[in-house]
């Protein structure tokens, strides 16, 4: 197993559509690959040959949804084998420095020679500096207390391990692998605001998982913006996946190609990039909402995940972005980026408190291997190195 998600075999039992899916009718691909007993998704002829693409081959005759043609390319290379531990302490090396903003005006704290009053204030004025938020500062400051009775100790070095491990316990149900393989295809649709780190993430994750083997197919549903279209198309090209794009028009109307050419291929994941938006842009929170929607129509069981990529920077605003597009899409997971360039990281701790959605990856840097899955216990150790 590789650190970066889990996979379930093609034969786990499917798990009910979300409880909000509005019934659809069901998708009218006829001819999508049913996968022999036993076998996994990714070894069946992933990638059809190019005379054989119609991208709209699946669509009923009257949705008048259409695409520009998908790339279509063969793979190149063999999907390299799984992550080495070691990459894992390079991981660690590089979530260290790019916590280093937030940390060290928490970890300056411990250098003292006394247990106080003074160290405890200092404590929670860094911690909400960090934008960890009142409920959970005043949380792990309890906590901490309580730690320090039990333990005795009466050294503040001792003091900061001890905030590691409440801090690790807080985040710990925020740590969750994100499954694929549970669905063929996993429809993974992607949101946040406006620069968010949003096409990043997703090429970054598709090289992860076209590297270990899976087909993946991207949807370009950010009909906007013709750089974004671009940018993704660069991350399928250089991973030889499938992209369903389209210049203009209906962002509902691409992902519902997108979903139902990833069925009839096969694919193991179809994602889903939208436009960034603000949650105060009612209008385009609606477009959102529609996107998801349309997509159920193309699989009645899709999306089976719904991402918030979140800009670390954005510290407590952040928080306010978590709620509120999970009041438009009910989420079901989290990519928090950009913690290298911020001191507001503790942010985490306050969506832990508050807003308790899975975080399944972090990003601390624009390189590929700067995206990893969360580890509570790894980001309260690198945080308070
Ligand atoms: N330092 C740093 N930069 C990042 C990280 N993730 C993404 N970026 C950078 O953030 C910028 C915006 O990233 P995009 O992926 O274009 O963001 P987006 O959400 O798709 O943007 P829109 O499509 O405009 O909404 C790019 O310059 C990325 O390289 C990260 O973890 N750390």
């Amino acid at each position: 197993m590789f650190s970066f998600f889990k996979k379930k075999s093609a034969d786990t039992p499917e798990t009910p559509a979300p409880a909000d899916s509005a019934p659809a009718p069901a998708p009218q691909t006829s001819d999508k690959p049913v996968a022999p007993a036993g076998t996994k998704g990714w070894l069946r002829n992933p990638f059809a040959s190019k005379e054989n693409v119609e991208p709209s081959e699946n669509l009923p005759p009257s949705s008048g949804i259409s695409s520009t043609p998908p790339v279509v390319q063969e793979p190149q290379e063999k999907p390299q084998a799984p992550t080495a531990p070691g990459d894992r302490k390079g991981w660690m090396d590089r979530l260290k420095v790019g916590l280093r903003k937030t940390g060290s005006s928490i970890s300056t704290i411990f250098t003292g020679t006394k247990i106080d009053d003074a160290l405890y204030e200092e404590l929670e004025d860094a911690l909400l500096m960090a934008d960890t938020g009142v409920k959970a500062t005043r949380h792990l400051l309890i906590d901490l207390k309580q730690r320090v009775k039990d333990s005795k100790t009466t050294d503040p070095a001792a003091v900061k391990a001890l905030l590691a491990d409440a801090l690790a316990d807080l985040l710990k149900p925020l740590e969750k692998p994100l499954v694929v393989g549970q669905h063929t295809p996993t429809v993974i649709m992607v949101a946040g605001v406006n620069g968010a780190g949003k096409t990043t993430s997703i090429g970054k994750l598709t090289k992860h998982l076209a590297d270990h083997g899976e087909s993946v197919l991207l949807a370009a549903a950010d009909t906007f913006r013709a750089a974004a279209r671009e940018q993704l198309g660069v991350w399928a090209t250089r991973n030889t996946v499938e992209i369903v794009s389209q210049d203009g028009g209906d962002p509902a109307a691409v992902s519902f190609d997108a979903v139902s050419a990833g069925r009839a291929r096969g694919k193991d994941v179809v994602l889903v990039d939208t436009a960034g938006r603000l949650p105060t842009q009612l209008h385009l929170m609606e477009e959102l909402k529609k996107i998801k929607r349309v997509v159920t129509k193309a699989d009645a069981s899709a999306p089976h995940e719904v991402l918030l990529v979140i800009d670390g920077n954005t510290g407590q605003n952040a928080l306010n972005q978590v709620k509120a597009f999970d009041d438009a899409l009910q989420l079901t997971g989290l990519i928090v980026t950009k913690l290298d360039g911020t001191a507001k990281g503790g942010v985490l701790a306050a969506i832990a408190q508050e807003k308790p959605i899975p975080v399944y990856f972090i990003g601390v840097g624009e390189k590929v291997e700067d995206l990893e899955t969360f580890s509570a216990k790894e980001f309260a150790q690198a945080l308070l190195a």
